[in-house]
């Protein structure tokens, strides 16, 4: 049945809907609810958070001047509504594809998005700098950030609050406080933002403010509301003592408190002022609100049933076997322990810890500390595997220099997420793991290429007491290949020869081992002979296999699924540095390109890399001097196959 959205119509974008009653606003946030829904249906995509900010959603536009008043969301996977108030509902039902709307916010996307996000905590930091250069230029508008609850685990969040309260500039904070993260929140802090919102004086409100607003004119009620909360017991919370004026806890789906409490944060007087809003993530589908996730991010669905389009099945994902060989090694050895940024799910901790409760720590979003908290696990003799998606271990870099590599400490990093990850775009691509911790002296970096492999990285893993390492691995499915009964450890430092041949090499990191071996029988077909090889670790690297190609071979190709400066980067000092090169070796080193590549399905998003079997072929037969009809031959007998 097609949707019918009157009032949300009327709404090209925010100034359309600036005069509009309160009624007018509850028919909109309404519609844009159903909206919603409707295109994540089609789309997929993170829906939970996005559903439980869209009362929040209406009113900001409602009440602030945007994109004069700037606005600014956390993580920014809520934003859904807010793209479509704002000038993108023509293009929502492209999100998170190829060519389409991003799934964050993006300032290159529309003026509406003054900053981008994905990876959370950034808000405040990124407001206090609008809100600083606003008073510079002696501007009169109004910077707000919006942040969850489970974004408020972050310690960025707190070093920006300490910043703004010791600025003063006006600076109005939105705490979405759903109660949720991707999973249940965890930390201290969500216990305190529970008991303000359990606090006697919030439920009497919520009854207040049900009641009164009904009798009384709403501007009255809300006033009423905010002095009360102001007065409330609760006084002097913790953003008080960062100099943040608190305000609520309000009900974050009622218009007729939060339109008049942002009416009277925005004419408020001035310095940093924090709105506590509760809401409910997935809201108003039942469906979501029923899910233990609430739907943080959902496949195409069945609007009616909820029901979402099962993935094809198939072989196990990479975060499974991972999981799987972890419980495996921890059965042997009870000093195995495992941490989470906050992703249980999605690193497959949960596993890990419905088997062992006690030895799985969730820290929530505080990357940093989980990497520092490892370490110091390590130092006790423990045997801590950090499992932290490739983009967010970028959140703590310089605590795996400073407190893991420099003093040599055994941390176990699994690294999921690595390479090209799809819908989420660049903001989560596993770019760059490979080049800044094979930098790092002492560390053992692996890349499997399939699911045995990894198993057998985690394995190997275990065993390395002396010094950090890390294997990684991409997202998604593995390849299918049969597991062995007993997985063995590798020889650390040891690749693999997968296909012999005499002309050209291949030198495979990572799950690109299957298209190039695709490219070795194309360019076999053609009669270039093409040994493929496994290079299994970026570091240390296996000279003796590496020089042996480079001595046998016309042609070395590297190939990996990071950027430049990873692994061809170390293949080529350490030939430079042995004189192979001195030969007249052609080598070519195939990489990410150097460009922030936006979202798309993996396979294309390779293709856009130039990273697939046809282009790891044509590659080779360019450094042999061939035309580009050899290779468009190449191109088209892959096609074919
Ligand atoms: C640095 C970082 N670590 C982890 C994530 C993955 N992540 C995305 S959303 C999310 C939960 C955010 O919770 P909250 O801020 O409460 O927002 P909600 O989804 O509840 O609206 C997490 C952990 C991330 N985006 N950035
Ligand atoms: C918004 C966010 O950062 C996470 O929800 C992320 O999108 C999860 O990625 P996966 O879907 O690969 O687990
Ligand atoms: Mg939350």
């Amino acid at each position: 049945m097609a949707l019918t959205t009157p009032t949300l119509d009327q709404v090209r974008e925010p100034s359309d809907m600036r005069n509009f009653s309160i009624d007018q606003l509850r028919k909109l946030a309404d519609e844009l609810r159903a909206e919603t829904i409707d295109a994540v249906s089609v789309t997929g995509g993170h829906l939970g958070a996005g559903l439980g900010v869209v009362e929040l959603t209406t009113a900001l536009h409602h009440v602030f001047d945007t994109p004069r008043d700037t606005l600014i969301w956390d993580v920014g996977h809520q934003c859904y509504p807010h793209k479509i108030l704002t000038g993108r509902r023509d293009r929502i039902r492209t999100l998170r594809q190829g060519g389409g709307l991003s799934g964050f916010t993006k300032r290159a996307e529309s003026e509406y998005d003054p900053f981008g996000a994905a990876h959370a905590s950034t808000s405040i930091s990124a407001a206090l700098g609008f809100a600083v250069g606003r008073d510079l230029k002696h501007e009169d508008r109004n910077v707000i950030a919006v942040i969850g609850d489970g974004s408020m685990s972050a310690g960025m969040a707190y070093e920006a609050m300490n910043n703004a309260g010791h600025i003063g500039g006006r600076l109005i904070v939105i705490l979405n406080d759903n109660d949720m993260s991707i999973a249940p929140p965890v930390g201290a802090m969500s216990h305190y933002f529970a008991r303000l919102v359990s606090s006697k004086s919030y439920r009497s409100l919520r009854k207040l403010g049900k009641g009164v607003a009904k009798a009384l004119h709403v501007e009255e009620a809300a006033r009423r509301a905010e002095e009360y909360m102001r007065g409330m017991a609760m006084g002097g919370t913790l953003f008080e003592e960062m100099g943040f004026r608190y305000v609520g806890p309000i009900d974050g789906h009622d218009l007729d408190q939060l339109v008049p409490v942002l009416r009277n944060v925005r004419d408020g007087d001035n310095g940093p002022v924090l709105v506590h809003v509760v809401t409910q993530k997935g809201k108003g589908y039942a469906p979501a609100e029923a899910a233990d996730d609430k739907y943080h991010g959902v496949a195409k669905f069945n609007v009616v049933t909820g029901e979402q389009q099962k993935s094809k099945g198939g072989p196990p994902s990479y975060t499974k076997v991972f999981a799987q060989q972890l419980i495996r090694e921890a059965e042997k050895d009870d000093s195995v322990v495992a941490i989470t940024a906050a992703m249980p799910g999605g690193t497959g901790l949960d596993l890990f810890g419905e088997r062992f409760p006690d030895r799985m720590f969730d820290v929530g979003i505080a990357e940093q500390h989980a990497v520092t908290f490892a370490a110091g696990l390590a130092a006790d003799g423990m045997k801590p595997f950090a499992a932290i998606y490739s983009t967010f271990l970028q959140r703590g870099y310089d605590q795996v220099v400073h407190d893991v590599a420099i003093q040599n400490l055994p941390v176990r990093f699994a690294i999921d997420r690595a390479g090209l990850v799809g819908a989420d775009g660049c903001t989560h691509a596993g770019s760059f793991d490979v080049g800044y911790l094979g930098q790092l002296p002492g560390m053992v970096l692996m890349a499997a290429a399939d699911e045995v492999e990894l198993s057998r990285m985690v394995a190997t893993a275990t065993q390395i007491d002396d010094r950090p390492s890390a294997f990684r691995y991409p997202r998604g499915n593995g390849t299918g290949i049969g597991m062995p009964d007993v997985i063995e450890p590798l020889e650390i430092g040891r690749g693999r020869i997968v296909r012999e041949g005499s002309r050209i090499a291949i030198l495979s990191l990572g799950t690109r081992l299957g298209e190039s071996l695709k490219a070795a029988d194309a360019l076999a077909a053609q009669g270039f002979s093409t040994t493929v090889a496994d290079a299994r670790f970026a570091k240390p690297l296996d000279e003796d296999l590496i020089l042996r190609l480079a001595r046998e071979h016309e042609v070395l190709i590297t190939v990996e699924e990071g950027a430049r400066g990873g692994f061809g980067a170390f293949v080529l000092h350490m030939l430079a540095e042995k004189g192979a090169l001195d030969r007249g070796l052609k080598i070519r080193t195939m990489t990410l390109p150097d460009v922030f590549q936006d979202q798309d399905t993996p396979f294309n998003m390779y293709e856009e890399a130039g990273l697939n079997a046809r282009h790891i072929a044509a590659r080779a037969l360019e450094a042999m001097g061939h035309d580009e009809a050899a290779a468009e031959r190449i191109a088209a007998a892959l096609a074919a196959s």
